[in-house]
C-alpha cells in the first residue's frame, strides 16, 4: 500500500454536496488521442468495453458512486480529449480544481509514451499542485504481440515522476479490476487526504466541526 502522508489540505468547498454531504473527488484522465482514455473511464464507470468510440470533443463527464470506509463519495471523471483541436478551449477547466490525474499511453504505440513528457508539462503548467496525487497508465495490454513500451521502461519513467504504474487493458475483462483499482486507488489517496477537511463531518449550532487529522495508513486503501 501506499505510504505517502499526506499533509496539505486542499480546499474541497467546491466538491462538496451541502445537500447530502457526499464528497466528489474529480480525477481528469490526460494523454494522446487513440490511447484509450475514452474506453478506460467508461470501463470503470459502466463496466464495460464500448464497440465503438469516436474522438472526444472538449469532456465526457463519467460519474460513479463509490463507498469507501462507510463513506459514500461520487467520483467524477472527467474523460478528456486528446486531439489539440478538440481540447484547446477547454483545458483550463481541466485542471481547474482537480483532485487526481491520471495519464494514459498506449503500451503498442512509443509515440504515446514518449508524449506523456509534454502532457506532465501541460498539468505543471496549469499550477496543479505537487500533493494533487499522479498515476500512470499503460493501456491496450491485450495486444501483447504488439507491445512497443517495455514495462521496465514504464517503470523507470513512472518512478522518476512519483507516480503509480498500471499496466491494463480497457478490452480484456479479466482486466477489469485492474482499471477499477485505478480509480479506486486514487480516490482511496483522496480520501485519506481530505479526511483532513471532511472526514466526520458534524454540524453543530448550523456551524461544520471538523475533524482532527487521520492517519492515511489506517485507510483500506486497495492498491
Ligand atoms: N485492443 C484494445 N483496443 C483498445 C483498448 N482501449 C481502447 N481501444 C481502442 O482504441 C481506440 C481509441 O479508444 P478511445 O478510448 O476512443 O481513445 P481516446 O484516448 O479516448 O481518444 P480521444 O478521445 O481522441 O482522445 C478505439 O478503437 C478502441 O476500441 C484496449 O485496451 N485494447
Ligand atoms: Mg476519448
Amino acid at each position: 500500500c501506499i505510504n505517502t502522508h499526506f499533509t496539505s489540505s486542499v480546499d474541497l468547498s467546491t466538491s462538496l454536496d451541502s445537500s447530502v454531504q457526499t464528497r466528489i473527488f474529480k480525477i481528469i484522465v490526460i494523454g494522446d488521442s487513440n490511447v484509450g482514455k475514452t474506453c478506460l473511464t467508461f470501463r470503470f464507470t459502466g463496466g464495460s468495453f464500448p464497440e465503438k468510440t469516436e474522438a472526444t470533443i472538449g469532456v465526457d463527464f463519467r460519474e460513479k458512486a463509490v463507498e469507501i470506509e462507510g463513506e459514500k463519495i461520487k467520483v467524477q471523471v472527467w474523460d478528456t480529449a486528446g486531439q489539440e483541436r478538440f481540447r484547446k478551449s477547454m483545458v483550463e477547466h481541466y485542471y481547474r480544481n482537480v483532485h487526481a490525474v491520471v495519464f494514459v499511453y498506449d503500451v503498442t504505440k512509443m509515440a504515446s509514451f514518449q508524449n506523456l513528457k509534454t502532457w506532465i508539462q501541460e498539468c505543471n503548467g496549469h499550477r496543479v499542485s505537487s500533493t494533487v496525487p499522479r498515476v500512470l497508465v499503460g493501456n491496450k495490454c491485450d495486444l501483447v504481440n504488439q507491445i512497443q513500451v517495455p514495462s521496465n521502461t514504464a517503470l523507470k519513467f513512472a518512478d522518476a515522476h512519483n507516480m503509480l504504474l498500471f499496466e491494463t487493458s480497457a478490452k480484456d475483462p479479466k482486466e477489469s479490476q485492474n482499471v477499477d483499482s485505478i480509480f479506486m486507488c486514487l480516490a482511496c489517496r483522496l480520501k485519506a487526504q481530505k479526511s483532513l477537511l471532511y472526514r466526520d463531518v458534524e454540524r453543530e449550532d448550523g456551524r461544520v466541526r471538523l475533524s482532527q487529522e487521520t492517519d492515511v495508513n489506517k485507510s483500506n486503501c486497495p492498491c
